[in-house]
């Protein structure tokens, strides 16, 4: 019996474009070769930036210059470089539900982390002006882990309550925006900022492999001199053969292709996933956060506890997370059996036996 993936973690490198991704790389070879030798900028190359800015001010609405982007080798790299431009002991907060290795990462960095509840618009303001801290860490596009989208009036709000005072910034993590359903995308929550407030972050991970690892942030011009100033020796921590293809890749029009054909494959294998998932679990089971991203939140109604479902979900071979890892502080995760159902890696002709195998590790 083969395994089967409900995992949130991974792409499905079956479908990534290898034979164009080569091509690019061989371009960049066959053009590029001095440029082996350009490690020197400590934001990445600047012909990368370009495209970056470029496509995420098509695909998200930011609004940046190629000066502001800072590439980064994954997004802890980015925060623990970010970290850094603020003053000392600045306070920082984020979602709980949330990211839960940024708030392990955060820890150890000996930073204060502090965290906000989220309600059905995600992060919840009245717990943020309650916290009073100086950096709001968020994911607006879809909430991690439970999915949510935060409509532009809970925006609104958190940009007013950075805008009351100077040491107040809001960290935009779109991770996992680039695939929604049923209307259109959201811009980002950069695209309404005026007041420099928005540090926004990005990668590549989901849109084309996390093995790739390129992430970005794009800073206010304020804290790009800071940056400046600090990490002027510092070396770019992204391979520049990678950089050099992925702006290729970008530059070709490769990348919004398969932006495109993925999004159609990801509507189908999730259309058909939550009519199976409705077949078999009728209303022992609710969702959340599926109208965009990767995967979503479900919650099943049964008196098993979340251990016992993965060890049996272990038995019956499916890749399953619970929600649980991901409750930072509050205790309020073992009540509810929740889990991540992603279907990236989750092909259509797996979805019937991967829900049936499901319903016998709850109800079996
Ligand atoms: C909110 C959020 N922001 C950024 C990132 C990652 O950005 P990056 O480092 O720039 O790629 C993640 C990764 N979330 C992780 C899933 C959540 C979890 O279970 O921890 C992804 O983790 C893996 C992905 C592939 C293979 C192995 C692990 C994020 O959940």
């Amino acid at each position: 019996k083969h395994w089967i993936s409900f995992s949130h973690m991974a792409t499905d490198t079956t479908q990534f474009p290898f034979d164009r991704w080569v091509h690019c790389e061989q371009r960049v070879i066959k053009h590029s070769r001095e440029q082996m030798n350009n490690i020197k900028h400590p934001q990445g190359l600047y012909s990368v930036r370009e495209s970056i800015c470029r496509l995420i001010s098509l695909t998200r609405g930011v609004k940046c210059f190629p000066e502001q982007v800072v590439l980064g080798a994954g997004t802890h790299f980015l925060m623990q470089m970010f970290i850094r431009l603020l003053p000392e002991n600045s306070t920082f907060s984020m979602e709980d539900p949330g990211y839960k290795r940024i708030y392990t990462f955060l820890k150890n960095e000996q930073v204060h982390v502090k965290t906000f509840g989220i309600d059905e618009k995600g992060a919840s303001i009245n717990d943020i002006r309650r916290l009073n801290p100086n950096i709001v860490y968020i994911t607006p596009s879809h909430q991690f882990p439970t999915g949510r989208l935060m409509p532009i009036a809970r925006r609104v709000q958190i940009l007013n309550w950075a805008m009351e005072s100077n040491h107040r910034y809001i960290l935009e993590d779109d991770y996992d925006s680039e695939f929604k359903y049923e209307s259109d995308t959201i811009p980002a929550l950069q695209s309404l900022d005026t007041f420099e407030k928005v540090i926004y972050m990005g990668c590549f991970s989901k849109s084309l492999m996390p093995g790739l690892r390129v992430s970005y942030m794009i800073l206010p011009q304020h804290l790009l001199y800071v940056f400046r100033k600090k990490y002027a020796d510092f070396f770019q921590s992204c391979s520049v053969l990678t950089q050099l293809t992925l702006q290729e890749f970008i530059d070709s029009g490769e990348y919004q292709k398969h932006i495109k054909r993925m999004k159609q494959l990801y509507q189908e294998r999730r259309e058909m996933l939550i009519k199976t998932l409705e077949i078999h679990f009728g209303d022992q089971m609710t969702i959340e956060g599926a109208n965009a991203g990767l995967h979503f939140r479900i919650t099943f109604t049964t008196g098993r506890t979340t251990e016992h479902i993965l060890k049996r979900a272990k038995e019956e071979k499916i890749e399953l997370y619970s929600m649980n890892p991901f409750y930072l502080t509050n205790t309020e995760s073992n009540q509810e059996t929740s889990f991540i159902l992603g279907f990236a890696k989750l092909p259509k002709e797996h979805i019937h036996e991967g829900v049936k195998r499901l319903y016998r590790a709850i109800y079996g």
